[in-house]
């Protein structure tokens, strides 16, 4: 052992037990900040004497309970404190830090040495700093650069001056494994090491091995959108995650984890990412599905086609008639020229065109449609389109007052009140005898008067037409929506040029839908702007940060929709058009669109080409199945070559694969998943295989990925991976379609470390050049 390692381990024991006083002492206080919480809580009103006699009785009573809430605060502030140092260094207790860096500050004759982990440590003077944030502007050149000339930027400016030495920890259970001074040795072991090991059922943060172009995504922080586009595997997710943390940093005490919103691709994705940002001494950010919002949003309007079946239509649907009409209408809805349309035709509304419901009570048309429509359109001429609504909603309640009034001597209120159940009686009295004054203990005293029972029966019965009035469901979004669809000169003007062909068809279609009380997936959001534009946008300023995963699969439109929804926000999206499995994204190979978002002068795009998922074999085959696929860098780890079976039938087929999984379990590999094209065939495989034991399907509902052997169709397995991967069936017949290459593609990525792929009959093209070029062996 040379007396370098000696001296590190040394080091790395002073560390250690510093790290154990801390803990010690932070264990100590958290458990007394606790009961001092508990404490205060339990003898709050003991300390506050509640007089409310005369003025300074009441100011003192005031003085007294903020004096009690402030110090409640004060302690949980500090407990809550406390408790998060303490999981931090808990964990710090296992890998205090991974890296050193030597660095030579320019005019200064002494390199000083920089731990780097997940969290500061200083000594206990409190001046001197044992580890540094690997967020801290320092730690940055540690990611950024090769020994030589090196420089950070801090909040002061820029510092120049060498990096010296750079220096790598393997250190497990507070022990020195191995270190390795970067300079010297050729390759990066330590990230060897860690993209060789087994899959995880979450994902684990990377700050130990971020790699440069990564590390530029993370710290990036000028303009309002920043746009990553990466190769599978590449690490898009991991970096986006690593940001969050960064920004947190970087911003705390302006930022909050309940802030920033990271869109996911489906439920499951939410639980795979959900522990990196705690590993880092994080809290998480929110996280919802679009699909969620929207339906949130929409609970209350037409039964809502999900993003999986409208996939699920496009995958398996392609010989149904109006197969080809279905993909121009996902087409053209995902556009801005129809978002903008859709604001021509909101601004049209002004003059006119508005829908509104008849007001009904009892059956009966109290108001109807067009006495509301004359009030809007006669009566409010000057006013702007949202103050208008407003006077109609005025009008309206003053309206159903008059209508109250009128009501009280019909004849049905008699009848009703005959046919009062006892409770219902009960419950009117005491309600009436509370509006008079009378105390809970004098309820008895009051003798209900006949007319204030009509009143109230009247205003109850009321009720849920004011809430309608208040909440402006007065306005008939649908047949607004549907009005788009069915003026067929006024929407030239709407949609101008990029009108397309098969309008009438594309109309058509939508007003079905819309008869039906059905939405398509690819009109929920178009149809929640109209609402918004008409009711006025709701939009969350709150948020200050929002991240978008897979962006690949979010149309331009719904891009549109987010900006509005979140004014304040800055965005980062990520995306592979590699990996672009929807319609409406078939024909586009990047984000160059989206740019226009924000402009030019706000907007940055990086891409990103080394992949660390899979093993070299793996990637020389997936990106061989691309025609852009040679910019796909594979990070050097070997592996064994993909292998192709062919099979004759689908009994030949689950006999094939259930062996192969057996020999897989045998070998240790702890998640294994069978990807096929669509849910229709994974339901099919998974009956077919039934014989393999803890065996899960996988369904869009599902909530968590929990290890094992799994089906799935590739839309769900998207931003997520495997040990071992098995393509159920890349046959002609499958996957023979040009625009299924994406889908393809994408199931294939998700193999860490080994990947077959089956065929029943002949395989497909897409496999043709892997074939030729030997990047697959064919098993007998
Ligand atoms: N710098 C790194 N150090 C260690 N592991 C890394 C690094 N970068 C990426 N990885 C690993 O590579 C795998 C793929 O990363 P990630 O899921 O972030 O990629 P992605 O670009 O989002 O992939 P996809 O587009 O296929 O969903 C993960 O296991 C991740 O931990």
């Amino acid at each position: 052992m040379n007396s370098n390692f000696e001296a590190e381990q040394q080091r790395l024991t002073n560390v250690m037990k510093i790290i154990s006083e801390e803990i010690n002492r932070l264990e100590d206080e958290t458990s007394r900040r606790k009961n001092e919480v508990i404490q205060i809580r339990k003898h709050f009103w003991d300390e506050v004497k509640v007089n409310t006699d005369t003025f300074d009785d009441y100011l003192e009573t005031i003085i007294g309970l903020r004096q009690e809430v402030q110090a409640l605060s004060v302690s949980q502030g500090t407990h809550r404190h406390a408790s998060k140092r303490l999981s931090t260094l808990q964990r710090m207790q296992d890998v205090p830090y991974f890296g050193r860096i030597d660095f030579l500050e320019e005019d200064t004759s002494v390199p000083e040495q920089i731990y780097i982990g997940i969290s500061t440590l200083r000594d206990a003077s409190g001046e001197n700093f044992l580890i540094y944030d690997w967020r801290a502007p320092v730690s940055s050149v540690y990611y950024d650069y090769q020994p030589g000339p090196a420089k950070y930027t801090t909040p002061g400016g820029i510092v120049q001056g060498k990096l010296e030495k750079k220096w790598q920890y393997l250190i497990r259970d507070g022990l020195l494994h191995s270190m390795f001074d970067t300079s010297i040795t050729i390759g990066d072991e330590i990230l060897q090491e860690v993209l060789g090991k087994e899959s995880n059922k979450k994902m684990h943060n990377i700050v130990a091995t971020i790699q440069q172009d990564q590390n530029k995504i993370i710290r990036y922080d000028k303009g309002r959108l920043l746009i990553v586009h990466g190769a599978a595997g590449s690490g898009k997710t991991s970096a986006a995650m690593q940001r969050i943390a960064y920004l947190l940093y970087k911003y705390r005490g302006h930022l909050l984890a309940d802030q920033i919103i990271l869109f996911s691709p489906n439920k499951m994705f939410n639980s795979y990412v959900s522990n990196v940002l705690p590993e880092l001494g994080e809290e998480n950010m929110q996280q919802v599905t679009f699909q969620e919002y929207l339906q949130y949003r929409l609970k209350k309007e037409s039964q809502l086609e999900t993003p999986f079946d409208q996939l699920e239509y496009v995958l398996t649907q392609k010989n149904s008639s109006f197969y080809s009409l279905r993909i121009a209408n996902i087409q053209f809805k995902a556009t801005t020229t129809f978002f903008k349309a859709l604001h021509r035709y909101q601004q049209s509304l002004a003059f006119s065109g508005m829908q509104f419901n008849d007001l009904l009570f009892r059956g009966k048309s109290i108001i109807t449609s067009s006495q509301i429509a004359e009030q809007f359109y006669n009566h409010n001429g000057s006013l702007r389109f949202h103050q208008r609504l407003e006077k109609v909603k005025d009008w309206l309640i003053m309206e159903l007052k008059k209508i109250e009034k009128k009501e009280r001597d019909k004849l049905w209120v008699e009848e009703e009140i005959e046919l009062l159940s006892n409770d219902a009686y009960h419950r009117a009295h005491r309600i009436l005898a509370e509006k008079r004054g009378f105390t809970r203990e004098r309820l008895a005293e009051y003798e209900m008067e006949p007319k204030a029972l009509a009143r109230l029966i009247v205003h109850q019965k009321l009720k849920p037409l004011r809430k309608q009035v208040k909440t402006l469901r007065f306005i008939h979004f649908k047949e607004l929506y549907k009005q788009f669809f069915t003026d067929s000169e006024k929407v030239k003007k709407w949609i101008g040029e990029e009108m397309p062909a098969n309008w009438a068809d594309i109309s058509q279609l939508t007003v079905n839908m819309l008869e039906q009380d059905r939405l398509y997936y690819e009109d929920a959001t178009p149809y929640l702007l109209l609402k918004e534009l008409i009711q006025g946008f709701q939009s969350n300023s709150t948020i200050k940060h929002i991240v978008v995963d897979e962006a690949q699969d979010y149309s331009p439109f719904q891009f549109e929709f987010l900006k509005h929804l979140f004014p304040n926000a800055k965005m980062t999206v990520l995306g592979d058009f590699n990996q672009a499995i929807f319609a409406h994204a078939r024909e586009m190979i990047d984000f160059t669109q989206l740019t226009n978002l924000y402009g030019q002068d706000e907007t940055k795009i990086f891409n990103i080409s080394r992949s660390y998922r899979s093993t070299k074999p793996i990637i020389e085959f997936t990106r061989s199945l691309l025609s852009n696929g040679d910019q796909i860098i594979p990070f050097d780890r070997e592996g064994e070559i993909p292998v192709l079976k062919q099979v004759s039938n689908h009994n030949e087929l689950h006999r094939s694969i259930a062996d192969k999984i057996s020999d897989l379990r045998n070998r240790n590999f702890n998640s294994i998943a069978i990807i096929c094209k669509s849910a229709a065939e994974s339901r099919h495989a998974y009956e077919g295989l039934s014989m393999i034991e803890d065996m899960k399907l996988l369904k869009s509902n599902s909530l968590e990925y929990e290890g094992g052997i799994v089906v799935i169709p590739t839309y769900l397995s998207k931003g997520i991976e495997f040990d071992a991967v098995i393509i159920y069936d890349a046959s002609e017949e499958v996957y023979g379609d040009e625009s299924l290459s994406r889908t393809f593609y994408t199931a294939c990525t998700r193999a860490m470390h080994k990947l077959i792929v089956y065929s029943v009959g002949q395989p497909c093209r897409l496999l043709q050049k892997a074939r030729e070029e030997k990047l697959i062996r064919e098993m007998d």
